[in-house]
């Protein structure tokens, strides 16, 4: 059996073009069937009606009036007698109104109302196919008809006469008279059919018209057959008109005026008298009540003041109450109508809302004159207490200085590094977590802080319940960390998490870097600000392999925090639980990443190796559980995180400080960084300079660790408000510096790198902390003895991966990069090198 359905060619078009409502049209004729048998009865009913007998009324112009008239045989008949017999009309009223009834035609067709005008061209279609049909078997007399007769066994012509209802048949034209044009009195032609008598108010107008043309002495537009239509529309356009016109040509109203009417001349001419200000000298434009001032066609300046403007509105005289009455009492001049505000200049009017006290210091005066006027009584000795108190309110308040910009500050002048010296504060240190993806990195910095009681027991047992509802119930720890619903829906850390803790002796930061390999940009930037790292190992089987591999974030990270100066690793053995607290599992992990990291460039004395237990806590804060490692009884991990050696900081080196992200908007520090100070220091009211946009900037305020400072040096984490600087100069990676010795702008420069990949002259990102530019490896300088840094070989095609080579890199934008600044070069998402900028 075929597979292909047989299918029936419709042409939609064609269907449709042959159809019309119900019905199809008969063929070649292009009348429809309906409309022919219409046709061909109304015909024959007309013909009946009106007889043979009168010239010019054949069968065609049947058919079009029928055509016309939809079949309606009444409305036919009198078109037909109307135009050839006029005579007759009145006549056959009666008998059409009578053969109405007696025919009962047919109701029109309702479909074909709407289309009318499309019908009409087709009535020479219809009559050609109409001609063909029989002529009626008999004509019958118009005068031979009787309706009365005819209908006189019609039961339903007895009607008692109460009852009986007048039909009144409409005429077809419209009637004589005002409004219907025919009237001789608008110079219309008169129809012969409809003339009907003139009504009395038609007879006033044109006896008034007569009267008119005769004082005006006969203008253009007089007696100049118009249509009473085009004369209304005339008027119309001269009322509004003239309302606009009248005030700047008056003169010319006369003549626009010359076919009004006298009595509206008399009217205004009585309204004129009254006000005893008008001496009009011709036809006046219609009464305008509302306008009647404005389209006086007299000079204004023969007006009273009071009677040319209107009435001030009781919006105006709430407002304006004042101004208004003193308005109003200027007589005899002209008064300028531009209403006078209240709180404008001196200058814009004669009013001055500051000209006298202010109701302040009416009420303030009003309480002094009382104080003083109450002395010697008990009250009035504590009312002259009160005066005496608004009056040094008053003299300070007169003393403030509205002049100086409100986020202008003066610098302190401060000896920064005497007050560091004198705060003896506590070693900060800022470490970045890293490690292969899934590692527990931020399950176990969870962990760390609630132990640490930073978190609450409470948040903790939110977020448990929060990551039950999405099945994720064990990343309740991380979720402190990882706080954006993406991170906690996907569970995974994007980008760098950054949280506070305190030991006895240091305060700590963490900078929680994603473990996946999209994110290693943020990881840079973490570890870009880290004096140290932890390596976060996940021990159970096959994880800890995973991560060693060529593409195991375990060993990129390590390769990249090295490359970054970071020159310290807490190991963290973590998941331990996983493995059973296996001391040969243990063993196992620290060798194989004892031997990487050495050979990465770490001194093993800065390189430790702690068992732990992120999820569980063991060995994190406390002592892990009785029995569960009798082989370790090393320090914890916290324990570990103490053991840091204080960092030496660059105080005394230029100002640099990364700017690691831009707060805007808020309504006391409009603009705010934050971010590391790299070298250098600085106090509230130093100018700094931005580069790469080298503009200037003022701080404002700062904030150490959440805390207001009125300084800050290298190694602390701050915040900056700043003033005097257009947010679209800052952005983040971009470098603050002392405009004293800035940090230059580069647009190339010379690199000593490690490869991760096969290097060639190729195109690569340049990464330093937040900052990451497009450039491109334009040359292989040298490849390097990674001992001694010596050249192995010059301008070599390709740098193999893990060789040390010198490298020129052009990037595409000036950037702000010093010597011996740490860059990484990342191309195709992957790092291919790192190292430092010679
Ligand atoms: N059994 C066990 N599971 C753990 C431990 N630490 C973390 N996990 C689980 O490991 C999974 C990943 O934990 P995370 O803390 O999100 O890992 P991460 O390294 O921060 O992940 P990324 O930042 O996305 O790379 C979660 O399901 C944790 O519950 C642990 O010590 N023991």
């Amino acid at each position: 059996m075929s597979r292909h359905r047989v299918v029936r060619n419709l042409d939609l078009d064609e269907e449709l073009d042959a159809y019309d409502g119900d019905e199809y049209y008969e063929e070649d004729s292009g009348v429809s069937m309906g409309d022919g048998e219409q046709m061909r009865e109304g015909l024959y009913k007309v013909k009946e009606v009106i007889g043979g007998d009168i010239p010019g009324v054949t069968d065609r112009a049947i058919e079009e009036a029928l055509w016309r008239y939809y079949y309606d045989i009444e409305k036919s008949v009198r078109y037909l007698l109307s135009t050839f017999a006029p005579a007759m009309v009145h006549r056959q009223n009666s008998h059409v109104g009578a053969d109405h009834h007696a025919t009962k035609p047919k109701p029109k067709p309702k479909q074909k109302k709407t289309v009318e005008e499309s019908r009409a061209s087709d009535v020479g279609r219809a009559s050609k196919k109409i001609n063909a049909l029989p002529s009626p078997p008999f004509s019958v007399s118009c005068s031979a008809f009787s309706a009365s007769d005819f209908f006189q066994d019609s039961p339903w012509l007895n009607i008692p006469l109460h009852r009986r209802g007048e039909i009144v048949i409409e005429s077809l034209y419209p009637r004589g008279g005002l409004m219907g044009g025919s009237s001789s009195s608008t110079g219309a032609p008169t129809s012969s059919i409809g003339s009907g008598k003139m009504s009395k108010l038609a007879a006033l107008a044109a006896a008034r018209k007569k009267q008119n043309e005769k004082t005006a002495g006969g203008t253009e537009s007089v007696g100049r057959p118009q249509s009473s239509s085009v004369n209304l529309l005339s008027k119309l356009g001269q009322k509004s008109k003239g309302m606009f016109e009248a005030e700047a040509h008056p003169e010319q109203q006369t003549q626009v005026g010359n076919d009004r009417t006298n009595r509206a001349f008399d009217a205004r001419k009585h309204i004129a008298k009254r006000r005893g200000i008008l001496e009009l000298k011709g036809p006046e434009p219609e009464p305008q009540p509302e306008v009647t001032a404005l389209k006086a066609p007299v000079k204004a300046k023969d007006m009273r003041p009071e009677d040319m403007q209107a009435k001030p509105s009781s919006f105006a005289i709430t407002m304006l109450g004042g101004i208004l009455d003193g308005r109003t009492q200027q007589k005899g001049s002209m008064i300028d109508d531009t209403f006078k505000l209240p709180y404008v200049t001196e200058g814009f009017t004669n009013f001055n809302a500051f000209k006298g006290p202010s109701p302040d210091d009416i009420v303030t005066s009003a309480q002094k004159r009382s104080g003083k006027g109450a002395k010697g009584t008990k009250s009035g000795s504590k009312q002259g207490a009160e005066g005496k108190a608004a009056k040094q309110l008053e003299t300070t308040i007169s003393n403030l200085s509205v002049g100086d910009s409100p986020l202008r500050v003066k610098p302190k002048n401060l000896d920064v590094m005497g007050e560091y010296a004198r705060a003896n504060t506590k070693n900060a240190a800022n470490f970045v977590v890293i490690g292969h993806v899934d590692a527990g990195k931020s399950t176990l910095m969870g962990r760390l802080l609630y132990d640490l009681k930073v978190v609450d027991e409470r948040t903790i047992e939110k977020f448990r319940k929060e990551a039950g509802k999405i099945g994720k119930s064990s990343f309740a720890l991380a979720w402190v960390l990882d706080q954006t619903s993406e991170e906690r829906n996907r569970g995974v850390t994007i980008d760098v998490a950054i949280n506070k803790f305190e030991t006895e002796k240091t305060r700590f930061t963490i900078l929680d870097a994603p473990g996946h390999r999209d994110f290693i940009p943020n990881m840079i930037a973490g570890a870009s600000q880290a004096d140290f790292a932890v390596l976060v190992i996940d021990a159970s089987t096959g994880s800890f392999e995973s991560g060693f591999q060529a593409r195991g974030q375990t060993k990129e990270h390590a390769l990249l925090v090295r490359s970054m100066g970071v020159q310290r690793i807490v190991i963290a053995v973590n998941k331990l639980d996983t493995a059973d607290w296996s001391h040969e599992r243990f063993l196992e992990i620290k060798q194989q990443t004892l031997a990487f990291l050495t050979t990465a460039g770490f001194r093993s004395e800065n390189l430790s190796f702690t068992p732990c237990s992120g999820l569980t806590g063991d060995n994190v804060v406390r002592k892990a559980g009785d029995g569960l490692m009798p082989w370790y009884n090393g320090p914890t991990l916290i324990e570990q995180l103490e053991n840091s050696e204080p960092i030496r900081r660059a105080v005394e080196k230029p100002l640099r400080m990364t700017v690691n992200d831009i707060f805007k908007g808020g309504a006391q520090n409009p603009l705010s960084v934050s971010g590391r100070i790299d070298s250098g220091s600085f106090q509230v009211g130093d100018s700094v300079v931005v580069m790469p946009s080298v503009e200037k900037a003022i701080i404002r305020g700062i904030e150490v660790d959440q805390e207001p400072s009125d300084w800050a040096v290298a190694g602390q984490n701050v915040v900056l408000h700043l003033s005097e600087i257009d947010p679209i100069h800052l952005k983040t990676g971009d470098v603050l510096c002392s405009s004293i010795s800035p940090i230059k702008n580069i647009v190339s420069f010379t690199a000593k790198v490690l490869a991760f990949d096969h290097i060639t002259p190729m195109h690569v990102d340049v990464h330093r902390g937040r900052l990451h530019v497009p450039g491109r490896i334009t040359s292989l300088i040298a490849v390097l003895d990674k001992g001694n840094g010596s050249i192995i070989k010059k301008k070599p095609r390709l740098v193999p991966p893990g060789s040390l080579a010198r490298v020129k890199i052009e990037v595409e934008n000036a950037v702000p990069l010093e010597a011996p600044t740490r860059v990484i070069l990342r191309a195709s998402g992957e790092t291919v090198a790192a190292g430092l900028l010679e």
